[in-house]
């Protein structure tokens, strides 16, 4: 059952715990693998990356008069709560030299929390499972890859079950094998 993590009462004496996250990156602007691994290498500092996916050369979704994307997805174990979590993913977006840009448009680097072990978050800044992770090819089809089994903790299917959904044209090329340097 999702459970919303807001509600688990510490316990005492409990030790604290490694968290499971996925995450996806993106990018459409610059050198988008070295976007990529740099996002990577600095997201190792708190996190103990477990996986990387191939990355996925994608045609932009949503707007279409931008560059293509480089995507791939990541999971790892974190002992930072959420929130902490999320100031620094948007720390190293910043950090990379992320712009301000409008919805679904270009960027340097696009961090999103799709999954914070199976918790169930909707706050005003941060909704997780993220919400659109659901329609989107250029992220079920790397999180399929590295997690096919993985239950979305509230649609209740795999990762592989999701993106049987989806429609997956668009994507050119893989670069597989791809494990940057954390
Ligand atoms: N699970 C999440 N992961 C990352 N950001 C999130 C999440 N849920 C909500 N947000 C919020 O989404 C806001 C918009 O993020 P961003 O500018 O990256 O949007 P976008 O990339 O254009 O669209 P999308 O969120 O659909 O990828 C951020 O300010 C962030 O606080
Ligand atoms: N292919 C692709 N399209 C997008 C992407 C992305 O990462 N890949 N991100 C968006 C906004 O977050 C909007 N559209």
């Amino acid at each position: 059952m999702p459970f919303s993590h807001d509600q688990i009462p510490p316990m005492e004496n409990d030790t604290p715990k490694a968290h499971q996250v996925f995450l996806a990156l993106g990018t459409n602007l610059g050198e988008r693998k070295q976007n990529l691994e740099a996002a990577l290498h600095q997201l190792s500092k708190n996190i103990e990356i477990k996986q990387v996916s191939s990355i996925y050369e994608t045609e932009p979704v949503g707007y279409a008069d931008q560059p293509n994307f480089f995507n791939l997805v990541c999971s790892g174990q974190t002992m930072l709560p959420v929130d902490k979590l999320h100031q620094e993913t948007q720390k190293i977006e910043q950090q990379l030299g992320r712009q301000p840009s409008f919805r679904n448009g270009p960027r340097l680097i696009d961090i999103d929390i799709l999954f914070y072990d199976q918790a169930y978050i909707e706050r005003a800044t941060l909704i997780i499972p993220h919400p659109r992770l659901h329609e989107r090819a250029f992220v079920l089809a790397p999180l399929a890859e590295i997690a096919p089994d993985y239950l979305h903790p509230t649609l209740g299917k795999s990762a592989r079950e999701l993106l049987d959904t989806v429609n997956v044209q668009g994507f050119f090329v893989s670069i597989p094998n791809h494990r940057a340097a954390c």
